[in-house]
């Protein structure tokens, strides 16, 4: 089987980037967008103003704000909304979707007060059976993605035949999608990435330099790893692209949203005055503390994510935090 026609759900920038790599591998697609007024724009002027300004999407690229259009004989039916919404979101679309449409998620976050990782989500959510579920993760920034430069993906899936569908429905000469069955892997480090972006920021908004952010990029895949490996996965994923390609990523570039609240942080802003002035979504700001109750449950340490939580929830000083992480207890470093 092949898919021909997709749905993406969430028209910011990773579904409307996501979009546009369909597109580009062959699909018919279908962007829906909650408000009407962005879809109307987009039809109209064949841009995202809100979120990609400076990308023309593909004529097979559709925008709608009625969910039966949207829907209508949809083999994928791509979630890009923010993890702590798609629950809610779901209710909605899940009594409409097509009988044999595959579920793809793009989320990378952790639902608070469950701790539940999206796949989960959607699979209490919808019902639908585990083999009509992948995921989709890896070094991914939308802009970049976007303007067609040449990256690599992770599709999961527990069932391989369903990581090879989705896989095929969004390769292209740019976009290289490899294959996985370890979903928990892919989805606990693709959460987890995002709050250590937001240390790995919040060192730079403080004026550290290289060493210091490669030390908190290397001990934060340590306890991405540990977490990952209690909870079930693979620990061969870490090293992959949802692994460590995603956390150098977003750890690293000027684009992650993550990597900015963290900066401003650093800086001495508030939370809610950086992300606000930034008005995307910065996962790791809500999933740290989800991050932290999956670890506390599992038995397993997690500093730096609890350094994030102290910062971000607690409003603690980046300053003191450093200072804590540094003097934690000398250990081996395979510990
Ligand atoms: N932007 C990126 O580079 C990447 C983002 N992701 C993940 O994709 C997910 C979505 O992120 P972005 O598109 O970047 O966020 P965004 O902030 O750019 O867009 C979020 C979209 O979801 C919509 N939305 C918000 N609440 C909603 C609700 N209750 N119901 C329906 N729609 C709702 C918003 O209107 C907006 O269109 C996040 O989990 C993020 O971590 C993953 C890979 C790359
Ligand atoms: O997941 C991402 C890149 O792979 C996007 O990161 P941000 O959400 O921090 O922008």
């Amino acid at each position: 089987m092949i898919a021909e026609r997709a749905t993406v759900v969430g028209a910011g920038s990773w579904g409307t980037a996501f979009s546009l790599v369909l597109a580009d591998a062959g699909l018919d697609v279908r962007l829906w967008a909650r408000r009407p007024e962005l879809a109307t724009r987009i039809t109209e002027t064949r841009r995202n103003g809100d979120y990609l300004p400076e990308i023309d999407l593909p004529d097979e690229v559709h925008a709608t704000a009625d969910v039966d259009e949207a829907l209508e004989e949809a083999d994928l039916v791509v979630l890009a909304i923010p993890a702590q919404k798609l629950r809610a979101g779901l209710a909605e679309w899940a009594p409409r979707l097509p009988e044999r449409a595959t579920l793809v998620s793009l989320a990378k976050g952790i639902e608070l007060g469950t701790g539940c990782r999206m796949s989960e989500v959607i699979l209490q959510a919808t019902g639908v059976a585990p083999e009509r579920l992948a995921v989709v993760s890896g070094p991914n920034l939308a802009r970049e993605i976007a303007e067609r430069q040449p990256a690599a993906g992770v599709v999961a899936a527990f069932d391989p035949d369903t990581a090879d569908l989705v896989a095929a429905a969004c390769a292209s000469p740019w976009f290289r999608p490899y294959t996985s069955t370890d979903v928990t892997g892919c989805e606990i480090a693709g959460a987890t990435k995002n709050v250590i972006a937001l240390a790995v920021g919040a060192a730079e908004g403080l004026g550290l330099g290289d060493n210091s952010k490669a030390s908190v990029i290397t001990r934060g895949l340590a306890e991405t790893v540990r977490l990952g490996v209690a909870l079930g996965a693979d620990p061969a994923t870490f090293s992959g692209l949802a692994g460590v390609g995603d956390l150098i990523a977003t750890c690293m570039s000027p684009l992650s949203r993550n990597h900015r609240v963290g900066v401003g942080l650093g800086r001495g802003g508030t939370v809610e005055s950086v992300v606000a002035s930034i008005g995307q979504t910065a996962e790791g700001v809500t999933s740290c503390e989800s991050i932290l109750a999956l670890a506390r449950e599992a038995g397993v340490e997690v500093p730096i994510v609890e350094s994030v939580v102290a910062m971000v929830a607690d409003g603690q000083r980046p300053e003191l935090i450093v200072d804590a992480l540094m003097r934690r207890q000398r250990k081996p470093e395979k510990a």
